[in-house]
């Protein structure tokens, strides 16, 4: 194979590459400069970054030297990065998307919520989210638990998002794009705003961040029904209900409080899951109900909506959380993982009925 041959292959093996934050190849940015090949299998890559502090530059070194070495006759691979000019950063900053004020991003949206804190809410959010990107989804996980807010540490994400075109990016981790109020505070420093200070920071991750034609949009609720709930549903009027329990009786009741909320704002619910169900002996598989049994299937009940999964008590799970990496990844054939994947897998789209809905129609008279 020429030289001449082999550069192109490289090209195209790095150009297919997708860059992390836009989500889209390295080809549709224009952001390979140079690829040139020595004699002896040696290749020098030249990529542009989008900005000076480009925060993902060692997945993509990652990627690019992987597209590059998969190429035959390829022994070694230089890959140098440079920068974006000023003028070549508008233009790729141009075509960076938002959905339109009242339109969705997503084409099923899940609120996640629970009654009472402590349930096991955000880490079966941030499993479900990882899940649906793992099917192949284009996913996005808004952490709107705004007070205690864990999708930062449960992603192992510790730092603000990019800005461009006065659009904030997702910030990917695991497959999936993120928004956290925790992206924005020093580590700790308590979050004191009020409501309509946290209604605007919610409508800001909603409506100015880029999310580009997303699948599915997962939103981390703080527990309770209080007022960021009802933003939420003001901002997403498409988003059904996840509620999470555990079996305990005292924990089903609280939740029913979150179902009556979204029933008397005509939220569908599409489902409720059961968290900590039982804990399963490592050894002898003894299944122990730490908590009791039966939350899951009376909420449910009552709720008028499936049991879509029952998740086992399982170190694996709390030790992923705090290892920034969720559990579905990090061990895929631990018991929760398998159950969290069998939920995912069970969550279907329910539509909110159009019953006392005001519709933007006008009626035409002849
Ligand atoms: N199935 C499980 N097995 C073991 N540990 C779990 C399980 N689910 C959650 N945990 C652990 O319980 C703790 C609380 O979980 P998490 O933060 O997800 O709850 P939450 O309902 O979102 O809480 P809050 O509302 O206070 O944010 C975490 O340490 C988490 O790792």
């Amino acid at each position: 194979m020429s030289r001449a041959e082999l550069d192109d292959r490289v090209r195209s093996a790095i150009e297919a590459v997708v860059e992390p934050e836009l989500g889209r190849s390295l080809a549709d940015l224009g952001l390979v400069r140079e690829v040139r090949t020595g004699p002896l299998g040696g290749v020098r890559v030249e990529v542009a970054l989008t900005s000076r502090g480009y925060p993902m530059a060692a997945e993509l070194r990652t990627a690019v030297t992987a597209a590059a070495e998969s190429v035959t006759g390829v022994r070694k691979v230089s890959l140098d990065f440079t920068v974006l000019s000023e003028a070549e950063r508008e233009r790729v900053a141009g075509s960076v998307r938002s959905v339109p004020e009242g339109v969705s991003p997503a084409r099923a949206v899940y609120a996640v919520a629970s009654g009472k804190g402590g349930v096991g809410k955000s880490s079966v959010a941030a499993n479900l989210a990882v899940a649906w990107a793992t099917e192949g989804k284009r996913v996005g996980l808004i952490d709107a638990d705004v007070w205690g807010y864990s999708v930062p540490q449960l992603f192992g994400i510790h730092r603000a998002p990019t800005a461009m075109n006065q659009r904030m990016l997702p910030v990917p981790a695991h497959g999936v794009g993120l928004m956290s109020l925790g992206f924005f505070v020093a580590e700790n420093e308590p979050v004191v705003w009020r409501g309509p200070m946290l209604h605007k920071a919610l409508s800001q991750f909603v409506t100015d961040v880029a999310w580009d034609d997303l699948d599915v949009l997962v939103l981390d609720l703080p527990p309770g029904t209080g007022d960021v709930t009802l933003s939420v549903l003001e901002l997403l009027p498409d988003a059904a209900l996840l509620a999470v329990t555990t079996p305990q009786p005292a924990a089903r009741s609280v939740a029913s409080r979150v179902g009556a909320m979204a029933r008397s704002v005509s939220m569908p619910v599409a489902g409720v899951i059961e968290n900590m169900t039982e804990l399963v002996c490592a050894d002898c598989s003894a299944r122990t109900p730490v908590f009791g049994s039966g939350g899951g299937t009376q909420l449910a009940a009552e709720l008028g909506c499936p049991l879509v999964g029952q998740i086992p008590l399982d170190i694996q799970l709390r030790e992923a959380g705090d290892a920034g990496v969720p559990v579905v990844l990090s061990h895929p054939d631990s018991p929760s993982a398998r159950a969290l994947r069998q939920t995912a897998a069970a969550v279907r789209p329910v539509r909110r009925s159009l019953l006392g809905r005001s519709l933007s129609l006008t009626p035409v008279t002849r």
